[in-house]
Protein backbone atom coordinates (compact mmCIF):
# COMPACT_ATOMS: atom_id res chain seq x y z
CA UNK A 1 0.00 0.00 0.00
CA UNK A 2 1.16 3.54 -0.99
CA UNK A 3 0.85 6.74 1.33
CA UNK A 4 1.29 10.34 1.53
CA UNK A 5 3.31 11.59 4.15
CA UNK A 6 2.77 15.17 4.83
CA UNK A 7 4.73 17.22 7.61
CA UNK A 8 2.69 20.58 8.40
CA UNK A 9 4.00 23.84 9.03
CA UNK A 10 5.89 24.65 5.67
CA UNK A 11 5.17 28.07 3.75
CA UNK A 12 4.95 27.05 -0.29
CA UNK A 13 6.38 29.54 -2.42
CA UNK A 14 7.70 29.50 -6.09
CA UNK A 15 6.43 28.63 -9.47
CA UNK A 16 3.94 25.35 -10.26
CA UNK A 17 2.47 24.48 -13.81
CA UNK A 18 -1.02 22.84 -14.28
CA UNK A 19 -0.95 19.91 -16.71
CA UNK A 20 -3.74 19.16 -19.50
CA UNK A 21 -7.61 18.85 -18.44
CA UNK A 22 -8.81 15.32 -17.48
CA UNK A 23 -12.73 16.06 -17.96
CA UNK A 24 -11.46 17.86 -21.36
CA UNK A 25 -9.39 15.02 -22.25
CA UNK A 26 -11.17 12.23 -21.48
CA UNK A 27 -14.23 13.27 -23.78
CA UNK A 28 -11.70 14.43 -26.63
CA UNK A 29 -9.80 10.88 -26.31
CA UNK A 30 -13.69 9.03 -26.17
CA UNK A 31 -14.66 11.58 -29.31
CA UNK A 32 -12.02 10.28 -31.53
CA UNK A 33 -13.73 7.48 -32.50
CA UNK A 34 -16.08 9.70 -34.55
CA UNK A 35 -12.76 10.02 -37.19
CA UNK A 36 -13.72 7.58 -40.08
CA UNK A 37 -10.45 9.18 -41.70
CA UNK A 38 -7.11 9.82 -40.89
CA UNK A 39 -4.94 10.28 -37.72
CA UNK A 40 -5.62 12.62 -34.45
CA UNK A 41 -3.14 14.12 -32.43
CA UNK A 42 -3.58 15.06 -29.23
CA UNK A 43 -1.61 17.27 -27.23
CA UNK A 44 -1.49 18.17 -23.70
CA UNK A 45 -2.24 15.13 -22.07
CA UNK A 46 -1.99 14.81 -18.63
CA UNK A 47 -0.18 11.07 -17.11
CA UNK A 48 -3.27 10.21 -15.37
CA UNK A 49 -4.22 6.95 -14.96
CA UNK A 50 -8.17 8.10 -16.16
CA UNK A 51 -6.09 8.46 -19.46
CA UNK A 52 -4.48 5.22 -19.72
CA UNK A 53 -7.77 3.67 -17.80
CA UNK A 54 -9.58 5.55 -21.95
CA UNK A 55 -6.91 4.19 -23.96
CA UNK A 56 -7.63 1.08 -23.08
CA UNK A 57 -11.02 1.71 -23.87
CA UNK A 58 -10.14 2.51 -27.50
CA UNK A 59 -7.90 0.13 -27.56
CA UNK A 60 -10.41 -3.04 -27.26
CA UNK A 61 -12.89 -1.25 -29.46
CA UNK A 62 -10.15 -1.81 -32.69
CA UNK A 63 -8.35 1.77 -32.36
CA UNK A 64 -4.85 1.85 -32.88
CA UNK A 65 -3.28 4.19 -30.27
CA UNK A 66 0.16 5.22 -28.82
CA UNK A 67 0.65 7.61 -25.65
CA UNK A 68 3.93 9.22 -24.88
CA UNK A 69 3.89 10.49 -21.54
CA UNK A 70 7.52 11.92 -22.34
CA UNK A 71 5.61 14.09 -24.60
CA UNK A 72 2.16 14.07 -23.64
CA UNK A 73 0.87 13.49 -27.16
CA UNK A 74 -1.71 10.92 -27.96
CA UNK A 75 -1.92 9.15 -31.63
CA UNK A 76 -5.00 7.61 -32.43
CA UNK A 77 -6.04 6.05 -35.76
CA UNK A 78 -9.83 5.27 -35.55
CA UNK A 79 -10.27 4.43 -39.37
CA UNK A 80 -10.65 0.40 -39.46
CA UNK A 81 -14.39 -0.87 -38.66
CA UNK A 82 -14.90 -0.42 -34.64
CA UNK A 83 -16.38 -3.38 -32.09
CA UNK A 84 -19.40 -1.56 -30.15
CA UNK A 85 -18.84 -2.49 -26.56
CA UNK A 86 -17.08 -0.97 -23.43
CA UNK A 87 -16.93 -3.87 -21.31
CA UNK A 88 -17.40 -3.96 -17.48
CA UNK A 89 -13.62 -3.94 -16.13
CA UNK A 90 -12.94 -0.59 -17.41
CA UNK A 91 -16.17 1.32 -16.60
CA UNK A 92 -16.01 -0.23 -13.46
CA UNK A 93 -12.83 1.65 -13.11
CA UNK A 94 -13.59 4.64 -14.81
CA UNK A 95 -17.12 5.73 -15.02
CA UNK A 96 -16.54 8.49 -17.65
CA UNK A 97 -15.98 5.63 -20.50
CA UNK A 98 -19.69 6.15 -20.73
CA UNK A 99 -18.58 8.79 -22.87
CA UNK A 100 -17.78 6.22 -25.56
CA UNK A 101 -21.27 5.70 -25.94
CA UNK A 102 -22.31 8.76 -28.21
CA UNK A 103 -19.57 7.91 -30.68
CA UNK A 104 -20.29 4.56 -31.45
CA UNK A 105 -23.50 4.81 -31.46
CA UNK A 106 -23.16 7.70 -34.26
CA UNK A 107 -20.58 5.64 -36.10
CA UNK A 108 -21.86 1.86 -35.90
CA UNK A 109 -25.22 2.25 -35.23
CA UNK A 110 -24.84 0.23 -32.09
CA UNK A 111 -23.00 0.40 -28.73
CA UNK A 112 -23.30 -1.71 -25.44
CA UNK A 113 -21.70 -0.49 -22.84
CA UNK A 114 -21.70 -1.76 -18.84
CA UNK A 115 -24.04 0.04 -16.82
CA UNK A 116 -21.94 2.51 -14.39
CA UNK A 117 -23.79 2.42 -11.57
CA UNK A 118 -23.11 4.79 -8.52
CA UNK A 119 -19.51 5.58 -6.52
CA UNK A 120 -18.38 7.28 -3.77
CA UNK A 121 -20.06 11.08 -4.33
CA UNK A 122 -23.19 10.02 -5.67
CA UNK A 123 -25.80 7.11 -7.32
CA UNK A 124 -25.16 9.21 -10.89
CA UNK A 125 -27.58 8.00 -13.19
CA UNK A 126 -27.21 8.43 -16.63
CA UNK A 127 -30.98 8.62 -17.50
CA UNK A 128 -30.72 12.40 -19.70
CA UNK A 129 -27.77 10.72 -21.71
CA UNK A 130 -30.50 7.89 -23.09
CA UNK A 131 -33.44 10.27 -23.28
CA UNK A 132 -31.01 12.22 -25.66
CA UNK A 133 -29.99 9.10 -27.71
CA UNK A 134 -33.83 8.02 -27.59
CA UNK A 135 -35.01 11.50 -29.39
CA UNK A 136 -31.98 11.30 -31.85
CA UNK A 137 -34.15 7.77 -32.93
CA UNK A 138 -32.06 5.51 -30.78
CA UNK A 139 -33.78 2.43 -28.99
CA UNK A 140 -32.13 1.47 -25.77
CA UNK A 141 -32.77 -1.64 -24.36
CA UNK A 142 -30.77 -2.97 -20.61
CA UNK A 143 -30.09 -6.38 -18.95
CA UNK A 144 -26.93 -8.23 -17.94
CA UNK A 145 -25.52 -5.32 -16.34
CA UNK A 146 -25.17 -3.67 -20.32
CA UNK A 147 -26.91 -0.66 -21.67
CA UNK A 148 -27.44 -1.29 -25.35
CA UNK A 149 -28.11 1.88 -28.16
CA UNK A 150 -29.51 0.62 -31.20
CA UNK A 151 -30.47 2.56 -34.22
CA UNK A 152 -31.48 1.74 -38.30
CA UNK A 153 -29.37 4.02 -40.35
CA UNK A 154 -28.25 7.12 -38.63
CA UNK A 155 -29.25 8.84 -36.18
CA UNK A 156 -31.34 12.29 -36.52
CA UNK A 157 -31.30 15.57 -35.49
CA UNK A 158 -33.82 16.23 -32.73
CA UNK A 159 -34.36 19.21 -30.15
CA UNK A 160 -33.47 17.83 -26.74
CA UNK A 161 -33.58 19.74 -23.02
CA UNK A 162 -31.56 18.20 -20.01
CA UNK A 163 -33.32 18.45 -16.94
CA UNK A 164 -29.76 19.29 -15.83
CA UNK A 165 -27.17 20.81 -17.44
CA UNK A 166 -25.43 17.31 -16.83
CA UNK A 167 -21.67 17.33 -18.47
CA UNK A 168 -21.40 13.90 -19.40
CA UNK A 169 -24.90 14.25 -21.04
CA UNK A 170 -23.99 17.24 -22.90
CA UNK A 171 -20.76 15.32 -24.00
CA UNK A 172 -22.08 12.38 -25.40
CA UNK A 173 -25.06 13.69 -27.13
CA UNK A 174 -22.95 16.72 -28.69
CA UNK A 175 -20.97 13.44 -29.59
CA UNK A 176 -23.68 11.58 -30.92
CA UNK A 177 -25.25 14.36 -33.20
CA UNK A 178 -22.24 15.53 -34.68
CA UNK A 179 -22.71 12.62 -37.32
CA UNK A 180 -26.10 12.34 -37.17
CA UNK A 181 -28.75 13.10 -39.81
CA UNK A 182 -30.04 16.94 -39.61
CA UNK A 183 -30.02 19.80 -36.90
CA UNK A 184 -29.94 18.66 -33.01
CA UNK A 185 -30.28 21.83 -30.06
CA UNK A 186 -29.30 20.85 -27.08
CA UNK A 187 -31.23 23.17 -24.72
CA UNK A 188 -30.00 23.63 -20.93
CA UNK A 189 -26.69 22.44 -22.12
CA UNK A 190 -23.72 22.29 -19.17
CA UNK A 191 -21.55 25.32 -19.86
CA UNK A 192 -18.37 24.13 -18.92
CA UNK A 193 -14.85 25.07 -20.43
CA UNK A 194 -14.78 21.59 -21.44
CA UNK A 195 -17.76 21.28 -23.25
CA UNK A 196 -16.34 23.81 -25.27
CA UNK A 197 -13.21 22.27 -25.90
CA UNK A 198 -14.94 19.28 -27.54
CA UNK A 199 -16.81 21.11 -29.30
CA UNK A 200 -13.89 22.81 -30.79
CA UNK A 201 -12.20 19.56 -31.74
CA UNK A 202 -15.00 18.31 -33.23
CA UNK A 203 -15.32 21.32 -35.64
CA UNK A 204 -11.68 20.85 -36.50
CA UNK A 205 -12.39 17.28 -37.09
CA UNK A 206 -14.78 18.77 -39.78
CA UNK A 207 -17.94 19.27 -38.16
CA UNK A 208 -20.23 22.18 -37.29
CA UNK A 209 -20.90 23.13 -33.54
CA UNK A 210 -22.14 26.09 -32.65
CA UNK A 211 -23.11 27.75 -29.36
CA UNK A 212 -21.06 25.97 -26.60
CA UNK A 213 -20.25 27.96 -23.74
CA UNK A 214 -24.15 28.94 -23.62
CA UNK A 215 -27.23 27.06 -22.24
CA UNK A 216 -28.27 26.23 -26.26
CA UNK A 217 -25.72 24.05 -28.43
CA UNK A 218 -26.41 23.36 -32.19
CA UNK A 219 -24.96 20.85 -33.78
CA UNK A 220 -25.10 20.62 -37.21
CA UNK A 221 -24.68 16.67 -38.38
CA UNK A 222 -22.07 15.79 -41.08
CA UNK A 223 -21.13 12.55 -43.18
CA UNK A 224 -17.87 12.19 -41.97
CA UNK A 225 -15.26 13.44 -39.48
CA UNK A 226 -11.12 13.76 -40.35
CA UNK A 227 -8.64 12.85 -38.02
CA UNK A 228 -6.97 16.44 -36.51
CA UNK A 229 -4.68 18.61 -34.27
CA UNK A 230 -5.15 19.42 -31.33
CA UNK A 231 -4.32 20.94 -27.70
CA UNK A 232 -6.03 20.16 -24.51
CA UNK A 233 -7.30 23.01 -22.09
CA UNK A 234 -4.83 23.31 -19.33
CA UNK A 235 -7.13 22.30 -16.10
CA UNK A 236 -8.96 24.31 -13.82
CA UNK A 237 -9.61 21.77 -10.83
CA UNK A 238 -5.51 21.23 -10.72
CA UNK A 239 -4.98 25.10 -11.23
CA UNK A 240 -7.75 25.54 -8.33
CA UNK A 241 -6.21 22.96 -5.67
CA UNK A 242 -2.50 24.57 -5.93
CA UNK A 243 -4.29 28.25 -5.22
CA UNK A 244 -5.62 26.54 -2.43
CA UNK A 245 -2.37 25.09 -1.40
CA UNK A 246 -0.61 28.45 -1.82
CA UNK A 247 -3.33 30.58 0.25
CA UNK A 248 -3.08 27.59 2.95
CA UNK A 249 0.38 27.72 4.02
CA UNK A 250 0.28 31.37 3.48
CA UNK A 251 2.48 30.95 0.67
CA UNK A 252 3.54 33.15 -2.43
CA UNK A 253 2.96 31.00 -5.37
CA UNK A 254 2.54 31.75 -9.36
CA UNK A 255 0.56 29.11 -11.10
CA UNK A 256 1.32 29.12 -14.47
CA UNK A 257 -1.25 28.04 -17.29
CA UNK A 258 -4.09 29.03 -15.24
CA UNK A 259 -6.71 30.75 -16.97
CA UNK A 260 -8.73 33.35 -14.64
CA UNK A 261 -11.91 33.07 -16.97
CA UNK A 262 -12.43 29.55 -16.38
CA UNK A 263 -12.39 29.70 -12.66
CA UNK A 264 -14.69 32.85 -11.64
CA UNK A 265 -16.54 31.73 -8.67
CA UNK A 266 -13.14 29.97 -7.41
CA UNK A 267 -10.95 33.32 -7.42
CA UNK A 268 -14.15 35.22 -6.54
CA UNK A 269 -14.53 33.16 -3.29
CA UNK A 270 -11.19 33.13 -2.32
CA UNK A 271 -11.11 36.64 -2.56
CA UNK A 272 -13.91 36.85 -0.50
CA UNK A 273 -11.63 35.17 2.15
CA UNK A 274 -8.84 37.38 1.69
CA UNK A 275 -6.18 35.70 -0.71
CA UNK A 276 -4.81 38.12 -3.09
CA UNK A 277 -4.74 36.89 -6.33
CA UNK A 278 -3.52 38.59 -9.72
CA UNK A 279 -3.20 37.86 -13.61
CA UNK A 280 0.79 37.49 -13.92
CA UNK A 281 2.21 36.31 -17.11
CA UNK A 282 0.52 32.93 -18.30
CA UNK A 283 -0.87 32.42 -15.02
CA UNK A 284 -2.30 33.22 -11.50
CA UNK A 285 -0.08 34.59 -8.52
CA UNK A 286 -1.55 33.94 -5.33
CA UNK A 287 -1.00 35.15 -1.88
CA UNK A 288 -2.59 35.47 1.23
CA UNK A 289 -1.11 37.85 3.95
CA UNK A 290 -3.50 37.56 7.54
CA UNK A 291 -6.10 35.81 8.68
CA UNK A 292 -8.53 33.96 6.20
CA UNK A 293 -12.09 34.96 6.49
CA UNK A 294 -15.04 32.17 6.39
CA UNK A 295 -17.54 32.28 3.58
CA UNK A 296 -20.49 30.39 2.42
CA UNK A 297 -20.19 28.32 -0.29
CA UNK A 298 -22.82 26.40 -2.83
CA UNK A 299 -21.78 24.11 -5.77
CA UNK A 300 -23.57 24.77 -8.49
CA UNK A 301 -22.75 23.78 -12.53
CA UNK A 302 -20.74 26.25 -14.29
CA UNK A 303 -19.76 28.98 -14.08
CA UNK A 304 -21.39 28.56 -10.63
CA UNK A 305 -19.02 27.26 -7.87
CA UNK A 306 -17.39 23.90 -9.18
CA UNK A 307 -18.29 20.90 -7.02
CA UNK A 308 -15.33 19.26 -8.01
CA UNK A 309 -13.30 21.80 -5.57
CA UNK A 310 -15.57 21.72 -2.85
CA UNK A 311 -13.69 19.51 -0.29
CA UNK A 312 -10.36 21.66 -0.86
CA UNK A 313 -12.28 24.42 -0.47
CA UNK A 314 -12.97 23.17 3.06
CA UNK A 315 -9.08 22.49 3.79
CA UNK A 316 -9.07 26.03 2.94
CA UNK A 317 -12.08 27.08 5.54
CA UNK A 318 -11.28 24.98 8.20
CA UNK A 319 -8.30 27.39 8.55
CA UNK A 320 -10.19 30.31 7.82
CA UNK A 321 -12.07 32.60 10.93
CA UNK A 322 -15.61 32.79 11.41
CA UNK A 323 -18.61 30.84 10.88
CA UNK A 324 -18.80 28.96 6.97
CA UNK A 325 -21.29 26.95 4.97
CA UNK A 326 -20.17 24.83 2.35
CA UNK A 327 -23.49 23.37 0.69
CA UNK A 328 -23.11 20.70 -2.39
CA UNK A 329 -25.69 20.57 -4.48
CA UNK A 330 -24.41 18.83 -7.71
CA UNK A 331 -23.88 15.40 -6.51
CA UNK A 332 -25.41 13.65 -3.09
CA UNK A 333 -22.56 12.31 -1.27
CA UNK A 334 -20.04 14.46 -1.76
CA UNK A 335 -19.36 14.80 2.11
CA UNK A 336 -17.35 11.41 2.99
CA UNK A 337 -13.79 13.81 3.47
CA UNK A 338 -15.83 15.42 6.51
CA UNK A 339 -15.82 12.30 8.34
CA UNK A 340 -11.50 12.02 7.72
CA UNK A 341 -11.20 16.31 8.23
CA UNK A 342 -12.78 15.24 11.69
CA UNK A 343 -9.21 12.55 12.59
CA UNK A 344 -7.58 15.83 12.46
CA UNK A 345 -9.42 17.62 14.57
CA UNK A 346 -11.59 19.44 12.06
CA UNK A 347 -15.07 21.18 13.83
CA UNK A 348 -17.54 20.38 11.59
CA UNK A 349 -21.42 19.76 11.35
CA UNK A 350 -23.25 18.45 8.53
CA UNK A 351 -26.45 19.61 8.12
CA UNK A 352 -28.54 18.01 5.11
CA UNK A 353 -26.85 19.20 2.26
CA UNK A 354 -24.59 21.38 4.13
CA UNK A 355 -21.23 21.63 6.15
CA UNK A 356 -21.19 24.10 8.83
CA UNK A 357 -17.22 24.82 9.55
CA UNK A 358 -16.16 26.65 12.53
CA UNK A 359 -12.68 27.67 12.25
CA UNK A 360 -9.97 28.05 12.52
CA UNK A 361 -9.23 24.79 13.45
CA UNK A 362 -5.77 23.47 15.79
CA UNK A 363 -5.64 20.47 12.98
CA UNK A 364 -3.61 17.87 13.92
CA UNK A 365 -1.96 15.07 11.75
CA UNK A 366 -3.64 11.74 11.86
CA UNK A 367 -3.86 8.74 9.44
CA UNK A 368 -6.59 9.44 6.98
CA UNK A 369 -7.92 8.01 3.95
CA UNK A 370 -8.92 9.31 0.81
CA UNK A 371 -12.12 8.58 0.08
CA UNK A 372 -12.47 10.11 -3.85
CA UNK A 373 -10.37 11.51 -5.71
CA UNK A 374 -10.68 15.45 -4.55
CA UNK A 375 -10.92 14.52 -1.12
CA UNK A 376 -7.56 12.81 -1.64
CA UNK A 377 -5.84 16.55 -2.77
CA UNK A 378 -8.09 18.05 0.33
CA UNK A 379 -6.42 15.55 2.91
CA UNK A 380 -2.93 16.48 1.46
CA UNK A 381 -3.86 20.39 1.76
CA UNK A 382 -4.78 19.86 4.99
CA UNK A 383 -1.58 17.96 6.06
CA UNK A 384 0.20 21.02 5.01
CA UNK A 385 -0.87 22.64 7.52
CA UNK A 386 -1.90 20.44 10.43
CA UNK A 387 0.59 20.02 13.69
CA UNK A 388 2.51 16.93 12.88
CA UNK A 389 2.24 14.24 10.57
CA UNK A 390 -0.44 13.51 8.08
CA UNK A 391 -0.54 10.16 6.06
CA UNK A 392 -3.05 9.71 3.76
CA UNK A 393 -3.99 6.59 1.68
CA UNK A 394 -5.82 5.27 -1.16
CA UNK A 395 -3.66 7.11 -3.30
CA UNK A 396 -5.36 5.30 -6.76
CA UNK A 397 -7.88 7.97 -6.10
CA UNK A 398 -5.50 10.40 -6.32
CA UNK A 399 -3.62 8.88 -9.39
CA UNK A 400 -7.04 9.22 -11.55
CA UNK A 401 -6.60 13.07 -11.94
CA UNK A 402 -3.50 14.63 -10.23
CA UNK A 403 0.41 14.35 -12.04
CA UNK A 404 3.31 14.14 -9.58
CA UNK A 405 0.85 16.07 -6.75
CA UNK A 406 3.22 15.18 -4.09
CA UNK A 407 6.56 16.22 -5.98
CA UNK A 408 4.77 19.71 -6.82
CA UNK A 409 4.09 20.49 -3.76
CA UNK A 410 7.53 19.31 -2.72
CA UNK A 411 9.08 21.38 -5.54
CA UNK A 412 6.75 24.37 -3.56
CA UNK A 413 8.49 23.97 -0.46
CA UNK A 414 6.02 20.99 1.12
CA UNK A 415 7.79 18.90 3.91
CA UNK A 416 5.99 15.68 1.52
CA UNK A 417 6.53 11.95 0.57
CA UNK A 418 4.99 9.22 -1.02
CA UNK A 419 6.30 5.78 0.52
CA UNK A 420 5.07 2.28 -0.69
CA UNK A 421 4.94 0.86 3.01
CA UNK A 422 5.43 3.40 6.23
CA UNK A 423 8.16 0.79 7.10
CA UNK A 424 9.96 1.97 3.71
CA UNK A 425 9.63 5.24 4.10
CA UNK A 426 13.40 7.29 3.50
CA UNK A 427 12.72 9.74 5.87
CA UNK A 428 12.07 9.36 10.06
CA UNK A 429 10.00 12.75 11.02
CA UNK A 430 9.03 13.20 14.98
CA UNK A 431 5.20 12.26 15.31
CA UNK A 432 5.56 15.75 17.52
C1 LIG B 1 -15.15 13.09 -16.43
C2 LIG B 1 -15.86 14.31 -16.01
O1 LIG B 1 -15.95 15.28 -16.76
N1 LIG B 1 -16.37 14.33 -14.78
C3 LIG B 1 -17.02 15.53 -14.29
C4 LIG B 1 -18.47 15.52 -14.76
O2 LIG B 1 -19.06 14.32 -14.28
P1 LIG B 1 -20.49 13.88 -14.87
O3 LIG B 1 -20.51 14.16 -16.32
O4 LIG B 1 -20.74 12.48 -14.42
O5 LIG B 1 -21.44 14.87 -14.11
P2 LIG B 1 -22.89 15.34 -14.50
O6 LIG B 1 -22.84 16.81 -14.79
O7 LIG B 1 -23.45 14.45 -15.53
O8 LIG B 1 -23.67 15.08 -13.15
C5 LIG B 1 -24.19 16.12 -12.35
C6 LIG B 1 -25.44 15.65 -11.62
O9 LIG B 1 -26.41 15.28 -12.57
C7 LIG B 1 -26.91 13.98 -12.29
N2 LIG B 1 -27.25 13.32 -13.57
C8 LIG B 1 -26.34 13.28 -14.57
C9 LIG B 1 -26.64 12.66 -15.76
C10 LIG B 1 -27.90 12.06 -15.92
O10 LIG B 1 -28.23 11.47 -16.96
N3 LIG B 1 -28.79 12.11 -14.89
C11 LIG B 1 -28.48 12.74 -13.70
O11 LIG B 1 -29.31 12.76 -12.80
C12 LIG B 1 -25.75 13.30 -11.56
O12 LIG B 1 -26.19 12.21 -10.80
C13 LIG B 1 -25.19 14.43 -10.73
O13 LIG B 1 -25.94 14.56 -9.55
O14 LIG B 1 -19.12 16.67 -14.23
C14 LIG B 1 -19.21 16.70 -12.79
C15 LIG B 1 -20.01 17.91 -12.38
O15 LIG B 1 -19.33 19.07 -12.68
C16 LIG B 1 -17.78 16.71 -12.22
O16 LIG B 1 -17.85 16.59 -10.82
C17 LIG B 1 -16.96 15.55 -12.77
O17 LIG B 1 -15.59 15.72 -12.42
C1 LIG C 1 -15.72 13.45 -9.86
C2 LIG C 1 -14.65 13.56 -10.65
O1 LIG C 1 -14.40 12.79 -11.71
P1 LIG C 1 -15.27 11.60 -12.35
O2 LIG C 1 -16.48 12.21 -12.97
O3 LIG C 1 -14.35 11.08 -13.43
O4 LIG C 1 -15.56 10.64 -11.26
C3 LIG C 1 -13.60 14.60 -10.42
O5 LIG C 1 -12.80 14.83 -11.35
O6 LIG C 1 -13.56 15.18 -9.33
Amino acid sequence: MEKIIVKGGNTLTGNVRVEGAKNAVLPILAATLLASKGKNIIKNVPNLADVYTIDEVLKSLNVELSFSPETNTVEIDATKQLSSEAQFEYVRKMRASILVMGPLLARNGFARVAMPGGCAIGSRPIDQHLKGFELMGAKISMGHGYVEATTEGRLHGAKIYLDFPSVGATENILTAAALADGTTIIENAAKEPEIVDLANFINEMGGKVVGAGTDTIRVQGVNELYGTTHHIIPDRIEAGTFMVAAAITGGDVLIENAIAEHMTALVAKMREMGVEISEEGEGLRIRTNGPLKAVDIKTMPHPGFPTDMQSQLMALMLKATGTGMITETVFENRFMHVEEFRRMNASSKIDGRSVIIDGPCELQGAEVAATDLRAAAALILAGLVADGITRVSELHHLDRGYVNFHTKLAALGADIERVSTIENASKEFQTN
